[in-house]
């Protein structure tokens, strides 16, 4: 449903868009991950018929992004959306509704918590509020494709967790997600693929567990112990390992007649695979 070939953009003198190439199924999600300026947001602009490309192609169901008949079918929620203050949440959600010459869905008003909100004047709405009409009115038409660009900016955890199952029944409908996120963990879980970008290219991609594995960051194993062990200051140790069993097992002996008193092991995930990626290209994490 989305297919991009050698995208680039650029912004000012910067190539922040560079020969980007990726395309995304139907029932599909693919999270698009990296550091601050990494080019996310670039790229969904091109996609979503926002911004021109500089080169390469870009297609939504075969479509050119921008055009009338690809709007039609692509549901785009991106950063700081411009929404019209003057009317009420209820009058908002109806006119784009009529855009698509569908009525406002019962569901998602409910889902995203809008019916408490229905006569509150748009310029009056938190920023959570916000984000959840600019979801309601992204979800609505049941787009064939989705372009999320941090959907779960400024929602609360109750919210994030019901924004997830909206996400997960627009794949269930068949829906070709494609989803900017800094929510590593949720990507992890949610997402079938991930993309990486590292200054506008793409590095790494692939099933998170997948990246994850391929990245070999070590686990923490981080113990506290009733006193502190033989040989050691502190009663709480933190261990870097590729091998949590065999590390546990190593300290067994040393624990003989002392207390534990906490364990935790936590495991490498997406934010290590970021995080190896921008140390190799000299970029930081912000
Ligand atoms: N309006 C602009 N004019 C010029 N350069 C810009 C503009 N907006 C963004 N950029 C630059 O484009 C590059 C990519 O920015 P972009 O917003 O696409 O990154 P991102 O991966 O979405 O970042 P974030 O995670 O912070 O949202 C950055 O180097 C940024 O400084």
């Amino acid at each position: 449903m989305i297919e991009v070939s050698g995208l680039t953009r650029r912004r000012g003198p910067n190539l922040v868009v560079d020969g980007l190439s990726f395309s995304v199924s139907h029932g599909e999600i693919v999270g698009l991950i990296g550091v601050n300026g990494a080019g996310k947001t670039s790229a969904l602009e091109c996609l979503a018929g926002l911004a021109r490309a500089d080169g390469g192609e870009v297609r939504i169901a075969g479509l050119a992004p921008g055009s009338t008949a690809a709007r039609a079918i692509t549901g785009t929620l991106l950063q700081h959306p411009g929404l019209p203050g003057r009317l009420c949440v209820a009058e908002t959600l109806d006119l784009f509704a009529r855009l698509h010459g569908i009525r406002p869905s019962p569901h998602l008003v409910e889902a995203l918590g809008l019916d408490a909100l229905a006569r509150q004047r748009v310029d009056a709405l938190s920023g959570g509020q916000r984000q959840r009409l600019a979801l309601a009115i992204a979800l609505q038409p049941a787009p064939a494709v989705l372009l999320l660009d941090e959907p779960a900016t400024a929602l609360d955890p109750a919210m994030r967790r019901d924004l997830r199952g909206l996400i997960e029944e627009a794949r269930t409908g068949g829906a070709a997600i494609l989803m900017a996120t800094h929510d590593l963990a949720e990507a992890t879980s949610l997402c079938d693929r991930v993309l990486l970008l590292s200054a506008g290219r793409l590095v790494a991609a692939g099933r998170p567990a997948d990246l994850i594995a391929a990245a070999g960051a070590p686990s923490r194993i981080t113990l506290t112990t009733a006193r502190p062990l033989p040989g050691e200051r502190d009663d709480t140790m933190v261990i870097e390992t590729r091998d949590v069993i065999a590390a546990l097992t190593a300290l067994l002996p040393r624990l003989a007649g002392v207390p534990v008193v906490a364990l935790h092991v936590t495991g490498a995930g997406l934010a290590e695979v970021v995080l190896a990626a921008a140390e190799l290209d000299g970029t930081r994490c912000t």
